[in-house]
């Protein structure tokens, strides 16, 4: 480890942000009662422009008058370069009541749309008197934000949560697809004339787990719009799974029990984690770093790699 330690993520569980439309409350308590570990009730792009002050008081009337159980209760606002930003905020905060936990600011660009955002937020808290300091959580969706990724992650310590965006970054990076995450027909290699599929978002989620995990923050797979394939959403998570993130979004109420699914270590993985931990306990009594556990190398690592499964199995059970 260097000198300077990697600080712990926020110890939440975050497997599954389930998304709605603020212009449809009548999903707000199906909303509500789903397993999904956080909430994200929309203001952007779910919601047509005509329909945007609607919303807005629809969220502002369910964040109180809804149970939303122990969930992280977010909402996204629009971007920094509509009209609506500001309202939204200023509403948010001044007649939405204690409730709301967090404010998603989606397209971020650099640094300074944080901070812009953090100085309205802060002067409104102050004037509102609120107790309750508002988190934030953050896209990542353009080729500006994966551009100043780190700049972003360490720009306020509001900031608990970044997500990848694939179907604003996608269109951003001038991508060739209207697919919303998960395999794309045309990115393959070719050997000896078989098709070998590869993984377009995976640099984009790398460099967001680094800049994420380097700063305390939780990092997110965003939307797979297809939700009619759930094997597709399944081997989109588990990719994500894999490389560090720590849950992804819902878009449809069927992909909940998807992500979830994933974003649990399974009762084998935990079981062999503490296994592990185990064997590791017996080697340091043996004055030992290193040992073998089922044929394979366990060392001093294998503890932190180990009690990662460990932590995030006892994060979900509470
Ligand atoms: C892509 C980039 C992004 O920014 S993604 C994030 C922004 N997008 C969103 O928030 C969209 C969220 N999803 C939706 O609006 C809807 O799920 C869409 C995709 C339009 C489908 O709605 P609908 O045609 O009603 O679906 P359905 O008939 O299969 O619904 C079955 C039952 O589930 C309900 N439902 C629907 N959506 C939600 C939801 N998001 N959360 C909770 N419940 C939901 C429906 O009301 C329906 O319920 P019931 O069985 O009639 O009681
Ligand atoms: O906001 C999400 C996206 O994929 O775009
Ligand atoms: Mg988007």
């Amino acid at each position: 480890m260097s000198f300077r330690l990697q600080p712990p993520a926020p110890a939440r569980p975050n497997r599954c942000q389930l998304f709605g439309p603020g212009s449809r409350p009548a999903i707000f308590a199906k909303m509500a009662a789903s397993e999904a570990d956080v909430i994200n009730l929309d203001l952007e792009d779910s919601v047509a422009p005509s329909d945007k002050a609607v919303a807005r008081e629809n969220i502002i009337e369910a964040i109180s008058g809804v149970d939303w159980g122990r969930k992280t209760l977010s909402v996204r606002i629009n971007g920094l370069d509509t009209p609506w930003w500001y309202r939204d905020v200023v509403d948010l905060l001044e007649k939405g009541g204690e409730r709301l936990d967090q404010i998603m600011i989606p397209k971020v660009g650099c640094a300074e749309d944080i901070y812009a955002v953090d100085a309205l937020v802060t002067a409104v808290e102050r004037a509102m008197g609120r107790t309750k300091p508002i988190a934030f959580e953050v896209i990542i969706e353009s080729a500006a934000g994966i551009s100043h990724v780190e700049e972003i992650a360490k720009a306020s310590p509001r900031l608990q949560a970044m997500s990848l965006g694939a179907a604003d970054f996608a269109a951003s990076m001038g991508m060739q697809t209207t697919g919303i995450g998960g395999t794309q027909e045309n990115y393959y290699m070719l050997r000896e004339g078989v098709k070998h599929w590869s993984d377009p978002w995976h640099w984009a989620q790398a460099a967001i787990v680094a800049a994420c995990r380097t700063h305390g923050i939780l990092p997110v797979d965003g939307p797979f719009g297809d939700f009619s394939d759930d094997e597709g959403f399944r081997a989109q998570a588990r990719r994500s799974a894999t490389l560090g993130m720590v849950g992804k979004w819902a878009i449809h109420p069927k992909q909940v029990t998807l992500a979830n699914e994933v974003f649990t270590p399974s009762d084998a993985a935990v079981a062999e984690a503490r296994e592990i931990l185990e064997a590791m306990e017996a080697a340091k009594a043996r004055g030992e770093g290193a040992t073998v556990y089922k044929g394979r190398l366990v060392d001093i690592a294998s503890i932190k790699q180990a009690e990662v499964i460990v932590r995030q199995a006892e994060l979900i059970a509470g």
